[in-house]
């Protein structure tokens, strides 16, 4: 079925740098908030980064919502936006505006109608005083939100948060969740912080390249604070 809403790894192996990250993982995500944890290098970036083509798989199949990623790679980064932990890596331009337009280009606009169209599209999430600002004079979770925008604005079927509250304070983050839990598209959240999964559907647990659990929030949390309570 095109356009299902529906992620599928099919026997997926990936090696980096010579060894194995990812190693024969197989899943079917139709949830619309999934959630991955695991310990460091347990392999939760490099397989989000499978469905949006910036890693291709060894072996395998990743299928993004009717959309192969070794058919149509080209058609990936439109389906599926990212938002990484640091939004510095993100950011390219020098005024918010300048940021935003790049987007809407990327979306499939020509360059005046993404020009004129930076200001409309912060205004629609309240941000229209933002557009002349250098993005270097924004604080840490204003340059958070405006990589959330830019992804927006682009109206991509999946959200990939890869770590995106790790350098910011409690009440942003909290604003930064409300947000996220407003959003219409899947999500797949990749977090360290174990409350960052209320109201998640489901919650898939990486260890050494494979699913280890999988299942909801509170039983793959219980078993993974074990599992690090062990190890102390
Ligand atoms: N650019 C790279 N080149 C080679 N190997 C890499 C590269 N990036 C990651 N790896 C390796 O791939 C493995 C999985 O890394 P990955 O970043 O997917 O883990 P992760 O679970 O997201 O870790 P973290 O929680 O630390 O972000 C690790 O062993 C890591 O060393």
């Amino acid at each position: 079925m095109p356009n299902a809403p529906l992620i599928r790894l099919d026997h997926v192996t990936l090696s980096r740098g010579g060894r194995v990250v990812l190693d024969d993982v197989s899943l079917e995500l139709t949830e619309r908030r999934i959630g991955l944890i695991g310990t460091n290098g347990s392999g939760k970036s490099s397989l989000v980064r499978l469905l949006n083509g910036l890693l291709t798989p060894d072996s395998g199949r990743v299928i993004v919502h009717g959309i192969d990623a070794a058919e149509a790679p080209a058609e990936l980064p439109r389906t599926v936006g990212f938002i990484f932990q640091n939004p510095d890596h993100q950011i390219i331009f020098p005024t918010v505006a300048e940021e935003i337009a790049f987007s809407l280009e990327q979306a499939g606009r020509s360059r005046r109608e993404a020009r004129e169209g930076a200001v409309p599209a912060l205004a629609r999430f309240g941000r229209e005083g933002w557009a002349e600002r250098p993005v270097h004079a924004l604080s840490e979770g204003e340059k958070q939100l405006l990589c959330i925008i830019a992804v927006l604005v682009m109206e991509p079927a999946v959200i990939v948060f890869d770590e995106p509250f790790s350098s910011l304070d409690l009440p942003t983050r909290r604003r930064l969740e409300t947000l996220i839990a407003a959003l219409p598209q899947q999500v797949l959240m990749i977090a360290h912080e174990m409350d960052a999964f209320a109201g998640y559907d489901r919650l898939l647990w990486l260890h050494e390249g494979r699913v280890r659990l999988d299942g909801p929030p509170q039983e793959v949390l219980a078993a993974y604070r074990a599992f690090a309570e062990a190890l102390a």
